[in-house]
């Protein structure tokens, strides 16, 4: 077994979890830090959850420790629960167990960390750590984490076979580490890139926004169209036109809501095929929404047809993205525009009127009914144009007009 590195000083997540690993191991078993959370260490990142590999079977692992809770108990997870802490403690398996979640495969369990890391996606992501800081690198990721290289491990045609979602890895890994795809395992994306389509989209989702949210997101993109992985995702087939243009722009530093906005408005989608689009790729009510409205205000930002009505209908949230995004495309507006004529606005939402139904009411203008409400958008649509100064008096003479001229 090659060992090639040593770690001499633990970041604190692993600190912490080092009595799993000894507990584990005085039981007679192995147990190993794996998966991103060593690879993240080796390049001075940020880690986030902790992965334990280990030989002993599920069963065995709970007849450890007190504290177990069988959160992928068919895939050999058992989470281990310590001072607060939770971690993923997984016996070493053969398997893809990656594929469609919903649908997930058998797995074999082994009881060789070799084995186990075979079956791992890249060679930067199959490296173990052990509790004494030794590194079992048997696929040199280390010398691809040098030569900043996303190389899959063994033959990169099993590993996609095995799980499809592996080639967005690829390029979501490339974006955010800055690392390029080594050249036979693009190679090997592009040759499978259509055996995406067999993946949950909401598994792509995941990928793509983090690949979009990375260091290098045009790196990222201009990947997926080379790879043709672009021609298998909702929306981007036959679009590498535009795609390329897109991959041009300034990228850095978009939201969720940004991203999406940035190809329904690149594909000139109006609301409904932005709609669409955003529930092809399974996104929240809530994000298809803010999308919606912020690729409709950029359409009208490109029209010339931006007026009070239009930035309070799009609200704060959309107005904010619409503005950076105006500089991405470059429309003929000034850097942060939109959001000062936006807060320049009287009102933000009805319930901001001076004047409500209830007082109308009270005050004898109106009775309840469809005309209060007819009038209370007319008053609402004055205000918004600035026709009107938002207070109650005038609110209530111009309804007190509003009224006479209705009954006219
Ligand atoms: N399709 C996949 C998903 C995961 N893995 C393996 O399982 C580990 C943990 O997976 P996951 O947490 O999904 O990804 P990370 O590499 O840890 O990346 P992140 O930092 O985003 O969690 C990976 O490092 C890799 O060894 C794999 O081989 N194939
Ligand atoms: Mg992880």
């Amino acid at each position: 077994m090659a060992i090639i590195l040593k770690i001499n000083k633990f970041p604190i997540e692993f600190e912490e979890a080092l009595p799993i690993l000894r507990k584990i191991e005085k039981a007679g078993f192995e147990a190993y830090f794996v998966g991103g959370s060593v690879r993240d260490t080796i390049l001075g990142r940020e880690i986030h959850d902790v992965d334990i590999a280990t030989s002993a079977y599920p069963e065995e692992v709970k007849q450890i420790f007190n504290r177990t809770v069988d959160t992928g108990i068919q895939h050999g997870t058992v989470m281990v629960l310590d001072h607060g802490n939770g971690y993923e403690v997984t016996t070493f398996r053969t398997e893809s167990t990656y594929q469609d979640y919903r649908r997930p495969d058998e797995v074999t369990f082994v009881r060789s960390l070799e084995e186990d890391l075979k079956r791992r996606d890249f060679t930067i992501n199959a490296l173990a750590l052990s509790e004494d800081g030794t590194i079992t690198d048997l696929f040199s990721g280390l010398d691809d984490m040098k030569n900043h290289l996303i190389r899959a491990v063994g033959i990169a045609d099993e590993r996609f076979n095995e799980d499809a979602l592996r080639m967005m890895r690829a390029i979501r890994f490339s974006s955010q580490l800055d690392f390029d795809i080594e050249s036979e395992t693009e190679g090997a994306i592009y040759r499978h890139s259509h055996l995406l389509e067999k993946i949950a989209i909401e598994r792509i989702h995941e990928e793509f926004v983090k690949m979009m949210k990375g260091t290098r997101p045009n790196l990222g993109l201009t990947k997926m169209i080379e790879t043709q992985l672009s021609e298998h995702v909702p929306g981007f087939k036959g679009q590498q036109v535009i795609l390329k243009h897109l991959s041009e722009l300034n990228l850095q530093k978009m939201d969720e809501i940004k991203i999406w906005s940035l190809f329904a408005f690149g594909f000139k989608y109006n609301k409904p095929s932005t709609t669409k689009f955003m529930r092809n790729w399974k996104s929240s009510n809530q994000l298809t929404d803010e999308v919606v409205k912020t690729t409709f205000l950029l359409n009208q930002v490109q029209n010339n047809q931006v007026g009070n009505i239009e930035l309070y209908a799009a609200g704060k949230i959309a107005v904010v993205a619409a503005d950076h995004l105006s500089q991405i495309f470059d429309l003929a507006i000034q850097p942060g525009e939109l959001t000062i004529e936006y807060d320049h606005l009287q009102i933000k939402t009805k319930r901001d009127l001076a004047i409500s139904a209830k007082e109308l009411i009270a005050d004898e203008i109106l009775t309840p009914g469809p005309q209060l409400g007819q009038v209370l958008n007319r008053l609402e649509t004055l205000v918004i144009n600035n026709e009107l100064t938002n207070n109650y008096d005038e609110l209530l003479m111009a309804a007190k007009s509003i009224k006479n001229e209705g009954s006219n």
